[in-house]
């Protein structure tokens, strides 16, 4: 395997990437961290908490009960919490290990610079000196502004203004963690982790008026678009403004994307979304929109219940069959005949399905999720990707042994469609976690438009000489 192929595959790709960054304030929890949290508490009140599966966190309880649900199940959760200035304080009274990029446009913007892809354009609509110092310092990594009505790419950490910091709180947790809740011994199923979302009023996910003018212009300085974040849209906010207000707008800046580039490809980065209404309308107003989709197991199953499908959706957060993964990833592109590929992430595989007509070749699709498992074992492995070298340890991580069987089914059931699946390099104790999704993700979409790309130029080569 190649390093140097693969970045070279993508060297010459320039990416736009919206709307989410923040700081995650990251603590790596001991058996010790957690059994002092539930100490905190009457455990039958935690246990109570638990079964009331709160969705937002009004209070720590809320917060404790959610963590060591998560820890119970093994399983990565996000949850919003309550804009409040003591619950504020009490989550400030924690102390965190480390301070770190954070949001999927953020982690996938410094990804990519550290890449050495040819450009990165971010967006993001807080952005105050704090935040844009977690910007890797990079010349390609570039902020639109607008300057005397002309538009303005300034290297990103140059380009902050005098906006409020976004903290998230992100408790980490390896597998085998352990701790006593009422004479109970609990130990953490999967390494993973646990986000606290703040969700600040003043944060409206959109671009500004001054540089969505310029979207147009935007969009015929990239080749492809990595958006996330929409599921900071909140229902209603003070001054009136309603989530169909900011769905739609959100839409529409799509739409500007590609105005004057059709060849652009969009894709939507799903996350996870409690509230079902929020759910709905990236549903309906942002996968609607969009050529490329990626998101974890939990993710399509949510979506495909929204859709109607919920027996489809019980068995896959059921029994996590990849058959059933596959043929609700097939449902998705019968509904959205605007999507090309559906991407699908799971700690044992990444897969692809793509209808059959789908330019490349099934090696082709294989060579995107090859090079994404390999930036996700690194990142798992070492914490973060802060140079090209970093990825030799990623390629070090074998794909785990289930690998053949995954490949197997994933064949058996491509029928009429391109399913290509890679086994994950797993990483047994992870440094950290948060963003691998993304990270893997992006990989995957950003080496297929460059695949394209590269397709499409020698097409054009050919036909010139003809
Ligand atoms: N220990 C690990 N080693 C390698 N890859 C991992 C490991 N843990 C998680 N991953 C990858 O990261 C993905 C997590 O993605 P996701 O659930 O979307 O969370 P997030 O977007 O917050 O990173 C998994 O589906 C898997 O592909
Ligand atoms: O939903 P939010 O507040 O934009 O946060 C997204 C969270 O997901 C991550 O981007 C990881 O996928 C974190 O870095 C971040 O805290
Ligand atoms: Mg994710």
């Amino acid at each position: 395997m190649n390093i140097e192929k693969f970045l070279k595959t993508i060297k010459e790709t320039k990416l736009f990437t919206a709307y989410n960054t923040n700081v995650d304030a990251v603590k790596y929890l001991k058996d010790e961290d957690v059994q002092r949290l539930v100490d905190m508490f009457d455990h039958n009140e935690i246990i109570e908490r638990m079964e009331s599966y709160p969705r937002i966190i009004k209070d720590p309880l809320d917060f404790v009960a959610r963590l060591v649900y998560s820890i119970k199940t093994g399983k990565p959760a996000e949850v919003p919490m309550k804009e409040d200035e003591n619950l504020q304080r009490w989550f400030d009274s924690i102390k965190y290990d480390e301070e770190r990029m954070g949001g999927q446009a953020g982690i996938v913007s410094n990804l990519m610079a550290t890449l050495q892809i040819n450009r990165i354009i971010v967006y993001t609509p807080l952005l105050s000196k704090k935040q844009a110092e977690m910007f890797v310092d990079y010349d390609n990594l570039l902020y639109p502004v607008v300057e005397d009505e002309k538009l303005v790419l300034k290297k990103v950490r140059e380009a902050y203004k005098n906006d409020p910091t976004k903290i998230n709180r992100i408790f980490e947790f390896k597998k085998g963690l352990k701790f006593i809740l009422n004479g109970e011994k609990i130990v953490a199923k999967q390494s993973t982790r646990f986000i606290v979302a703040s969700r600040p009023e003043n944060l409206r996910i959109e671009i500004k008026d001054d540089v969505r003018k310029f979207l147009p212009d935007i969009g015929e300085m990239v080749d492809c678009a990595f958006l996330s974040g929409y599921q900071a849209i909140k229902e209603k906010y003070n001054d009136g403004k309603t989530a169909e207000y900011y769905f739609k707008k959100a839409r529409d800046d799509i739409k500007l994307l590609i105005k004057r580039n059709k060849n652009i490809k969009v894709h939507l980065e799903f996350a996870s979304i409690p509230n079902i209404n929020i759910r709905k309308m990236v549903v309906d107003y942002i996968l609607s929109s969009v050529d490329s989709v990626g998101m974890d197991e939990t993710e399509i199953a949510n979506v495909l219940h929204i859709l109607g499908f919920e027996e489809m959706s019980e068995k896959i957060l059921k029994n996590s069959f990849v058959e059933d993964v596959i043929e609700g990833a097939k449902i998705l592109l019968e509904k959205f005949k605007n999507l090309e590929v559906v991407q699908i992430h799971t700690i044992y595989y990444i897969l692809f399905v793509c209808r059959e007509d789908n330019p490349l070749s099934n090696e082709e699709l294989e060579e995107c999720l090859e090079f994404a498992t390999i930036l996700a074992s690194s990142r798992a492995k070492l914490g973060n990707i802060r140079n090209i070298e970093d990825l030799k340890e990623g390629l070090t991580v074998d794909h785990n042994k289930y690998g053949d069987l995954l490949k197997k089914i994933a064949k058996e059931h491509s029928n009429g469609y391109k399913v290509v699946l890679s086994p994950s390099r797993y990483v047994e104790t992870p440094k950290s976690t948060v963003g691998l999704g993304d990270t893997i993700s992006s990989g995957a979409f950003l080496y297929y438009v460059s695949l394209l790309n590269k397709k499409e130029k020698k097409n054009e080569r050919e036909d010139g000489r003809d």
